[in-house]
């Protein structure tokens, strides 16, 4: 029997990573990070997130990713209905988080150089990532924002 693999082809590359991106919620208001890097996507802003590690569960990763970036105590919530596609092989979930009581307030540690936090009526005040507007108006519809 041919043995079933995960890989695509013999170059042994993933089909596809998910990068975890938090909508980080408090009083009404929408947490924004703005990348420091790389280059090509300095100045832009983005869900605060990373790449899910093998083996981690997402929200796991959403956790851990919030702590190194942000310095934050973050207790994950609801996946935001929707996958977008980043660069291959990276593609976006969303998961809506809160910080947890007692968490430090975010600060811009890594990869980030500002952070906002949007009011519904500020959301596109500013600069997103292209690819993360589709993600960023599905999250404008959630029910609590
Ligand atoms: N976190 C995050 N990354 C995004 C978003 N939109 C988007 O294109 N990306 C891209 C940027 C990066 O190429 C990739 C995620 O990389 P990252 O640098 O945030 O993740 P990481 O901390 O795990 O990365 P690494 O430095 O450990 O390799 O996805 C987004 O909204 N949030």
């Amino acid at each position: 029997m041919v043995p079933r693999t995960s890989r695509t082809d013999e170059t042994d590359k993933p089909e596809r990573i998910v990068v975890v991106g938090a909508a980080v919620l408090d009083d009404g208001r929408l947490l924004a990070a703005r990348r420091s890097a790389p280059v090509e996507l300095a100045g832009r802003w983005e869900l605060p997130g990373g790449k899910v590690e093998p083996g981690e569960r997402p929200k796991d990763a959403l956790v851990r990713e919030l702590r190194e970036e942000l310095g934050v105590d973050a207790e994950p919530g609801e996946r935001v209905p929707g996958e977008w596609p980043l660069k291959a092989p990276y593609v976006l979930q969303v998961w809506t988080a809160r910080l947890r009581p007692g968490s430090r307030a975010p600060e811009p540690l890594q990869d980030h150089d500002a952070l906002r936090w949007l009011a519904p009526a500020e959301v596109w005040d500013v600069a997103w990532l292209d690819q993360d507007v589709a993600a960023v108006r599905k999250v404008e519809t959630l029910p609590f924002f």
